[in-house]
């Protein structure tokens, strides 16, 4: 028998939707509206410059104006927060968000708060992590939407599907939880307390992980034939780009498995552009 796994290609779907988020662009441009972002960025993280150089490429690639603000690691918490307020004040900006992780000194809540839940590309703010649960969101986490707006694309139905997520953060588990709920998907967050993970990642026909260590996920947590999304992004023994699950070993029994790179990361900027460009129709729309 040949077994066949499809590889979801999030670097791929992001360029075919490119295309369409492009001509949006275009055509709000037409009617005198250019969609702006700003990425507030603090330090020199070499990760966090990484990723905020490919939001930025891909956002300017579609015809948005795209603002980076850079501070010094030792910039105080007062400082951060005028900026957020101008931010929240510019009317040339119609999202921003600031890149995470921040310094020890910097009260991560209290910036998010900051932020206006309008402007919050992010969906990180109390506002819109609220709006998200309730089945009303403004903003969507772009991870948790460019994982659905990837398995759209491959017409993955979810409902009625047993997911399991691995990692419960405020960027990636949460929010992931709750749009695939709106899927009507039976949702399982594990975590570093979970007792017998094994048996319970073996049991999803959906298993999405996003704990941060390399090549974790070995094939033993993995049930025949389920969907593997990979959100991790580490480093391997040489030092190389790799996920949290180890792709040789897992993929040959999965239907469907991300590659990293070039899975879940790619489609994590299509979600946040394609967030920028709905929030600057909503100039239009009212
Ligand atoms: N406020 C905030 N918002 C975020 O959206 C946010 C954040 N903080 N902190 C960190 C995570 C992580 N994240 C990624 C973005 C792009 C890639 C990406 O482009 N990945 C490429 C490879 C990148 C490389 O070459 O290193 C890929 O998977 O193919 C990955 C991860 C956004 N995050």
């Amino acid at each position: 028998m040949v077994i066949s796994v499809k590889l979801l290609e999030g670097k791929k779907v992001a360029q075919a939707l490119d295309e369409t988020m492009a001509k949006r662009v275009e055509s709000l441009k037409e009617k005198g509206i250019t969609p702006g972002l700003a990425v507030v960025l603090v330090g020199d993280n070499s990760a966090s410059a990484v990723y905020v150089r490919n939001k930025q490429r891909r956002a300017e690639k579609l015809g948005i104006n795209f603002q980076l603000i850079r501070f010094e690691e030792s910039v105080t918490e007062q400082e951060l927060l005028a900026k957020i307020d101008e931010l929240n004040n510019d009317s040339a900006i119609d999202g921003f968000l600031v890149q995470l992780p921040l310094p020890d000194h910097i009260d991560e809540d209290k910036v998010n708060e900051a932020i206006s839940p309008n402007k919050d590309v992010d969906g990180f703010t109390p506002i819109s992590v609220g709006n998200l649960w309730i089945g009303t969101p403004m903003t969507k986490p772009a991870t948790a939407s460019g994982i659905l707006m990837m398995l759209d694309h491959y017409n993955v139905d979810l409902d009625g599907k047993n997911v399991v997520i691995i990692g419960r953060s405020n960027i990636v588990g949460k929010p992931t939880a709750a749009l695939m709920l709106e899927r009507n998907a039976t949702v399982t967050i594990t975590h570093s307390h979970t007792k017998n993970l094994k048996e319970i990642t073996s049991k999803a026909d959906v298993l999405v992980v996003a704990i941060g260590r390399a090549k974790f996920i070995t094939q033993d947590y993995v049930k025949d034939q389920a969907i593997v999304i990979d959100v991790g992004m580490d480093r391997d023994e040489n030092g190389k780009l790799c996920g949290d699950v180890d792709f040789d070993d897992v993929k040959d029994k999965t239907s469907m498995i991300t590659p990293v790179p070039g899975g879940v990361g790619p489609m994590t900027i299509t979600a946040l552009v394609d967030q920028v460009i709905e929030l600057a129709e909503g100039r239009i729309n009212g």
